[in-house]
């Protein structure tokens, strides 16, 4: 179980041991049983895009390797993600709902799996992914924990999705980077009041703002969260209307208009992305300069994931949240947050975060301990073999700002 911030290098993370273990041992590549694929190595994720990207990164970690990877993902023809598997598989990287699909259809199967990683690991075990994760990797035929490696992977970890994921491990070490769902202070981040009904136009004094400063273009993307499809479409329509030429990604767009908008706003043609949470996680597009939080999410999380498609690979970014009173009930994780990133908390926010409380929202990671910001096994109220796994005495679990870990006695940290 590992966390780091976002933009921090986590694909290459679990690429790289991926494609260097199937090398290493030489694992025999079962030949195809009639029509059937073994793959040795499966990596899930939870978007389209996230899963082509992954797929794109690996395809080039694995060069001239002979390990061969292959994707599949939903709202795309299932023909030719057939025919690439049919060609061999070593590494499958998917979306769940298309897994599922193949293995119903018979066309793979998980017998061979010496890997298994899920990125964005606790995005997949929450509510909406859980029923299919639990299918892939229980009800299947995937060996069990132990026989084979389970990684999972995120920049935030709340303590009641560690406690799903310990489901699917064994002996298991737990490795931070930094604090647990702190976001890189990297990014500029700033919030401003912005009542309900002044928002577009205060959009657009910031796009015009940065257009005077020459921060506008194919070198300097602006990225806007929206909390609804809906809301997409018209600010995007909007935006266009009004001289900014922007494209949308949401759920409701067809996967190829998802695609083409990617493509479209990457290459600095519609320098403007408007995007619902499909957008928020694991996507790593070069020149994202500003993240703008039109609405904000209901979960602290989700913010930092959002931010995290700027200030990446050691880059600087700035995120600009839109605040009023419907985001009360994130004001104190916001506060926190920002704080714990050395960003200049104004003293209106502090006043809100005062006043409310936490569990507000649905800020999961404050459902006890500040933050959930550390390995569970180490509070008294989880108890399957915490103190076996601890009696060995290790380090410390999670330091800020340094590096971490939680091991089983008996196993060597990457640290070490
Ligand atoms: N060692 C490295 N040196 C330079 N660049 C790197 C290195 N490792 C990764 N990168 C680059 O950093 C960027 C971010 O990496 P990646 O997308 O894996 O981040 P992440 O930690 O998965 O972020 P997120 O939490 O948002 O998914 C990528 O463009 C990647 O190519």
């Amino acid at each position: 179980m590992a966390c780091a911030q976002t933009g921090s290098g986590k694909t290459a993370a679990f690429c790289f041991p991926i494609i260097s273990g199937i090398m290493k041992d030489q694992f025999v590549q079962r030949r195809p049983r009639g029509r059937v694929v073994f793959p040795l190595a499966l990596i899930l994720s939870p978007t389209r895009e996230l899963s082509m990207q992954i797929h794109e990164e690996a395809r080039k970690f694995a060069y001239q390797t002979g390990v061969k990877v292959v994707v599949a993902y939903g709202g795309a023809p299932i023909s030719q993600q057939l025919r690439d598997l049919e060609r061999g598989v070593d590494i499958l990287v998917a979306t769940p709902g298309r897994l599922v699909d193949l293995l119903e259809r018979a066309r793979v199967s998980l017998e061979m799996i010496k890997y298994l990683a899920l990125d964005e690991a606790d995005r997949m075990l929450d509510m909406g992914f859980e029923p299919q994760i639990r299918k892939i990797v229980e009800q299947m035929d995937m060996p069990p924990p132990g026989v084979r490696q389970t990684m999972l992977f995120s920049a935030t970890f709340p303590k009641e999705i560690q406690r799903l994921a310990s489901d699917f491990l064994s002996k298991y070490i737990f490795l931070a980077v930094g604090r647990v769902g702190s976001s890189t202070d990297l990014i500029v981040q700033r919030v401003e009041f912005v009542h309900e009904s002044d928002k577009r136009s205060h959009l657009m004094d910031l796009l015009h703002a940065q257009k005077a400063n020459g921060v506008h273009g194919k070198q300097s993307l602006t990225l806007v969260f929206v909390e609804t499809k809906k809301g997409a479409d018209a600010l995007e329509h909007w935006l266009y209307v009004n001289g900014f030429p922007a494209t949308t990604i949401h759920g409701d767009r067809t996967q190829q208009e998802r695609e083409h908008a990617l493509k479209s706003f990457k290459s600095g043609n519609t320098p403007i992305l408007v995007a619902t949470d499909v957008a928020a996680r694991g996507l790593d597009i070069p020149h994202v300069a500003h993240v703008v939080n039109f609405d904000l999410p209901n979960d602290i999380d989700d913010y930092v994931h959002r931010i995290g498609r700027t200030g990446r690979a050691g880059k600087t970014g700035v995120a600009t949240a839109f605040f009023n009173e419907n985001n009360a009930s994130l004001a104190r994780s916001l506060a926190e947050l920002m704080q714990e990133s050395n960003q200049e908390v104004p003293a209106w926010l502090s006043r809100y975060a005062a006043r409310s409380s936490y569990g507000g929202g649905k800020n999961r990671r404050f459902g006890g301990g500040r933050f959930g910001g550390r390995d569970i096994r180490r509070d008294s109220s989880f108890n399957r073999g915490a103190t076996d796994y601890y009696s060995g005495g290790s380090t410390g679990y999670v330091a800020s700002g340094g590096y971490s870990g939680g091991y089983c006695p008996g196993v060597t940290s990457a640290w070490d």
